[in-house]
């Protein structure tokens, strides 16, 4: 994703995202040197903060203060950062955000209590917030997380996976954290309860629209723009949205067959991508995405007109279509 421009749509947040950027250096400082330069490694490293931008658009719907705010921004930032650290070593990646991984620069080991440490300095964040709803919904969240991910270590028949399934693990491991991001916000602006459930729904749909791109662009981009090999994942068996729809497809079906067989090699990731790049199946994917972002604009659509409604349009709008 052209981070530049996804940037250029929410320049008007940026002194308040840079309130959440010295929050959020300051929440990862430890007694030890090596967590806190283990987890600035990854902080400093970038990203989109897009979790965090939903926290602060959604609150601008009601009584706006960033000290309040900061308090919900900040632990959703570091609950994704978790996961990404720890994903890192089930994945065995190599880089993220441009820079060596926590495992990579470091260990395993490292990455997983640094993984500990975020997802511990989160609940120590959120901690500042008066409102067991709050605690309740982001300690909801985790779980889901966590059972998304032991979903797809369960299951071996990855190749049958339905697009039922499919879609209940995108909403565990993406949808559901933007989601909580927009009604957090909501909630710690004091939105009312109509606004607050138009903005919950808004990133609930946005989040699927989000990771359904993100697959389709794993199998449309080249290895320079994603920074690791295309479609490895597929050959490791996760499989996404385009390949469960176009696993019967003719030229598709037979590499299929073939992966499963164990043939991983370079040849035959190379077939697959081009034979999922002309699928029906990818075409498939990319109306589905289309479909949530329709439901995301419609949740968005009830609520009162601002600049804050303008940015959420427009973030969506660039989230749901990243080149193909
Ligand atoms: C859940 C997903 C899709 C992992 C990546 O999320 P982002 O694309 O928001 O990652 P960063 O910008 O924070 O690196």
């Amino acid at each position: 994703m052209d981070k530049l421009k996804l940037k250029a749509l929410y320049t008007d947040l940026r002194p308040d995202l840079d309130q959440v950027e010295a929050e959020l250096t300051a929440s990862v400082q430890s007694d030890s040197d090596l967590l806190t330069e283990a987890s600035l490694h990854l902080l400093q490293a970038g990203g989109k903060r897009i979790r965090p931008v939903f926290v602060l658009l959604a609150a601008k719907f009601g009584d706006f203060s960033i000290e309040r705010i900061k308090q919900v921004a900040v632990p959703v930032e570091l609950i994704h950062m978790a996961s990404l650290v720890h994903d890192d070593v089930i994945d065995d990646a190599g880089t993220r955000r441009g820079r060596p991984t926590v495992k990579a620069e470091w260990d395993n080991r490292m990455a997983m209590y640094t993984g500990d440490f975020l997802f511990s300095k989160a609940i120590a964040s959120l901690s500042k917030l008066d409102s067991t709803y709050a605690h309740q919904l982001l300690s909801d969240t985790m779980v889901e997380l966590c059972l998304g991910e032991i979903e797809q270590v369960e299951d071996k028949r990855l190749y049958q996976l339905t697009v039922r399934e499919y879609l209940k693990r995108i909403r565990r491991k993406t949808a559901l954290l933007i989601s909580v991001s927009c009604e957090l916000g909501a909630l710690a602006a004091d939105v009312n309860e109509k606004d607050r459930i138009h903005l919950r729904n808004f990133g609930y749909y946005v989040g699927m629209s989000f990771q359904i791109v993100d697959d389709i662009l794993d199998i449309v981009s080249t290895d320079e723009m994603l920074g690791k090999p295309a479609g490895s994942d597929l050959l490791l068996g996760n499989i996404t949205l385009p390949v469960v729809y176009a696993r019967d497809e003719a030229g598709v079906k037979e590499l299929l067959i073939r992966i499963q067989r164990g043939d991983t090699t370079e040849q035959t990731r190379h077939e697959l991508l081009a034979a999922l790049r002309t699928s029906q199946g990818l075409e498939q994917a990319k109306r589905m995405s289309n479909l949530y972002l329709e439901k995301a604009m419609n949740e968005i659509k009830h609520l009162p007109k601002s600049s804050a409604k303008k940015s959420l349009q427009n973030i969506a709008l660039f989230m749901s279509k990243r080149k193909f």
